[in-house]
């Protein structure tokens, strides 16, 4: 097979739970394949520092800017995933020189298309220098600066991932922080938006009301009733109705309609709020999906799963169930993006992210030593 490259591509979502690494083997094409892949959970000092640099993000204007405590968060993660790559390198016994390249996405800390501006912190050449291995970082900004949406960018590998599954239209839907889905069919282009929330609103009120990370399971969202009329009150935003390709920002959506719910009630609505965005997708598609593959955290969660599969009605099935491992597939897309930059080839196209031309996208830099 002509230039397989090992890529290894480090994800850290608006979930913010850590950084997820993930090597494979690829062209950049058909070829793909996965090999191991881990999470490296954040310190909780790292997770407060980021709720402190959204906030602050939000007066960006200009996307190179880095207002503190944004600059001191940047060398903060950039350090982080070098540290996270040392390990893994050692851990399965590889050196800097096996890597062709690291796609390396960043952490999202504000997301405006509209305004042309989106801001991944994370400094690709620092990671460079300090690991010695050629990277691939702001894969985002080239689409947005061309007026695309800059996300969802997985489409293009869950694309190839699905040229392994057989026939038939079928939807990725992958619910990190933010949800986005892929809906893939034979002979036709790719359609890809974000779907609305995913788990980072269940965090922030799980985090409000019992001071954790995440409604472990779904155990509290299982012990409470849906609020119809809250849910309408949620789902009634201009973003449901808004044709593709969109995308959101991790804060478009608040928990301002739940005040006074109980922490049961909350959680169930919650869940609900993310099961019946995307629900409300369906019509956004050209035909509505014969199957679902679902990956991210989000399929870690029964209650979520649940709810999908109730609203659905067809199978709703996750990463593991087809052979894929769903913790692993965004780390391993910026992989695979980062190679198919190397050779100059689009991540980005007019049904995924608006973009008036399929688009390259990303800053390469070669490390010093
Ligand atoms: N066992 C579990 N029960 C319930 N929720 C879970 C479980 N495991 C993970 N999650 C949820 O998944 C989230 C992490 O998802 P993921 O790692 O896909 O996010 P992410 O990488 O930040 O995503 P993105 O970049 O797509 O926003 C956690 O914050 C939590 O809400
Ligand atoms: C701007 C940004 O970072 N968006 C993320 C976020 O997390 C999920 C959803 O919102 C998706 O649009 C995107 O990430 C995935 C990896 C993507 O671009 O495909």
């Amino acid at each position: 097979m002509a230039n397989v490259t090992a890529a290894l591509g480090l994800m850290s979502g608006t979930s913010m739970d850590g950084i997820d690494i993930a090597l494979i083997e690829t062209d950049g094409e058909r070829h793909v394949a996965p090999g191991p892949s881990e999470t490296v959970d954040y310190t909780p000092g790292l997770r407060a520092l980021y709720r402190e640099v959204l906030d602050a993000a939000r007066t960006l204007d200009r996307r190179e800017d880095r207002p503190a405590p944004l600059d001191e968060f940047e060398r903060e993660i950039t350090d982080a995933h070098m540290r996270a790559v040392t390990a893994f390198l050692t851990r399965h016994g590889l050196a800097p020189g096996d890597i062709g390249v690291i796609g390396f996405h960043g952490q999202t800390v504000l997301h405006r298309p509209e305004r042309r501006l989106t801001v991944q912190l994370g400094d690709g050449a620092r990671l460079a220098d300090g690991l010695g291995i050629r990277v691939v970082s702001d894969l985002r900004a080239a689409d947005v600066a061309a007026g695309g949406q800059g996300a969802p960018l997985v489409p293009v590998y869950h694309s190839a991932l699905a040229a392994g599954l057989g026939s038939g239209p079928r939807a990725f839907l992958n619910i990190g922080g933010v949800a986005n889905l892929t809906y893939i069919a034979d002979g036709a282009p790719l359609v890809a938006f974000d779907t609305g929330p995913g788990n980072a609103l269940l965090d922030d009120w799980v985090l409000r009301h019992l001071g954790t990370d995440c409604d472990r399971d779904g155990a509290l969202a299982r012990s409470g009733h849906v609020d119809e009329a809250r849910l309408a009150r949620l789902l009634d935003h201009a973003y449901f109705e808004a044709p593709a390709p969109k995308s959101l920002d991790r804060n478009d959506f608040s928990l301002d309609a739940l005040d006074g719910l109980s922490p049961q009630d909350g959680a169930a609505t919650l869940v609900a709020f993310t099961s019946a965005a995307v629900a409300r997708a369906v019509a956004h598609l050209p035909a509505a999906p014969a199957s679902w593959v679902v990956c991210g955290g989000g399929r870690r969660n029964p209650a979520i799963m649940d709810a999908l599969r109730d609203r659905l009605g067809v199978p709703v099935e996750t990463a593991e169930a087809v052979g894929l491992d769903g913790d692993a597939i965004e780390a391993e897309a910026f992989a695979y993006m980062a190679v198919r930059r190397l050779a100059n080839l689009a991540i980005t196209f007019p049904s995924t992210t608006g973009v008036a031309e399929p688009l390259t996208g990303g800053v390469i830099h070669e490390p010093a030593r």
